[in-house]
């Protein structure tokens, strides 16, 4: 009898807050395609759930603010509208009644160089990089990462970080197109053009940002346009240095789960150190009159996301056995 009413009392405990979400919208003004491997892909469309996304958001009241996992705007855009596009994207990520977070993905970077692209997304990164944190309520920390720190795309062609990109893949991938993982094994297709790395400097800083957390007891969410953990994501789709950036983590046991976009099918998984990680599905493959956005609710003993019809809404209580 009082374990019933246990968790009677359990499921009605409100949130501490509670946050948006959605990934990829990869907004263009071109008819449907298909990805490279065949999955239709709605561009028009996309546009459409993000605006039902928002509206939902604002219906619900409250949410405190809201994460864009990256991509908003396709490659394929043609590139004299590039600019218009992605204006026009955030636009509507605008009409949130609330701070919204981007993060950079390979799409954003195909449409406009990071110097453009940075301030239109209002990203308060330093010399052009993409990673910051923030502090919601006292007892949590969201640490946005920049996968594409090192990157062959989105930094000039001359920069140290593109070089330093292109010497990786040459070493990593035999093959001339880059992007290609022909050839490649297991979780070695993960080193192609269209992924990047977080560089040494921004590891240091994840560090400390790990131990200032830990210090004040925090819990840590994590976001990355690209996936951390090879049980949530196709290989093609990780982190080039996921391994060294969930070393960096590991060492501490304040982060709680990590967010990525980027692996349009979506994904979740619990790693070895009982940390979840969930891959958002994309709004870009969603035919019409679907929907992939969600909120997260945020409580001191688990993250429960409620996505809407194409988002699965996941569970994630801070233990091994979390319904997942
Ligand atoms: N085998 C492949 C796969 C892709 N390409 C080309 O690479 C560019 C980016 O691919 P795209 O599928 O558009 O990238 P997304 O960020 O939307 O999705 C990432 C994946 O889902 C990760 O699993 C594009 O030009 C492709 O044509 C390729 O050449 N060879």
């Amino acid at each position: 009898m009082g374990s019933t009413n246990e968790s009677a009392s359990a499921q009605e405990k409100q949130p501490l807050f509670s946050f948006g979400i959605i990934s990829d919208v990869q907004y263009a003004d071109i008819p449907d395609g298909r990805s490279f491997i065949g999955v239709p892909r709605y561009y028009r469309h996309s546009i459409l759930v993000l605006q039902r996304a928002v509206q939902n958001w604002n219906h619900h009241k409250k949410l405190k603010f809201v994460i864009n996992l990256g991509d908003i705007v396709d490659g394929f855009c043609p590139k004299d509208q590039s600019l218009n596009a992605v204006k026009k994207v955030v636009n509507e990520f605008d009409k949130f009644n609330g701070p919204v977070y981007h993060l950079i993905g390979n799409h954003c970077l195909y449409n406009l160089p990071r110097k453009q692209l940075l301030p239109l997304l209002k990203i308060p990164g330093v010399d052009d990089h993409a990673y910051f944190d923030f502090s919601p309520i006292p007892e949590y920390r969201f640490v946005v990462l920049d996968g594409y720190d090192v990157s062959a795309i989105g930094w000039p062609q001359d920069h140290p970080k593109t070089l330093e990109a292109l010497n990786f893949l040459h070493e990593k991938n035999p093959n001339s197109e880059k992007n290609s993982p022909s050839g490649l094994v297991g979780l070695e297709r993960r080193f192609l053009m269209f992924n990047g790395a977080v560089g040494k400097e921004q590891l240091e800083w994840l560090d400390g940002v790990l131990q200032e957390a830990s210090n004040l007891k925090q819990k840590v969410v994590i976001c990355c346009h690209l996936p951390l953990d090879p049980g949530t994501s196709s290989p093609e789709a990780l982190l080039w240095n996921y391994d060294q950036v969930m070393d960096v983590i590991h060492a501490y046991n304040c982060v709680k789960l990590c967010l990525a976009g980027h692996d349009h099918k979506g994904g979740c998984s619990i790693d070895s150190h009982g940390i979840h990680h969930r891959t958002l599905e994309a709004a870009l493959e969603c035919p019409s009159g679907r929907d992939a956005f969600g909120y997260v609710d945020v409580y001191d003993d688990r993250l429960s996301l409620v996505g809407t019809d194409r988002m699965h809404s996941t569970d994630m209580c801070f233990k091994l056995q979390a319904n997942c």
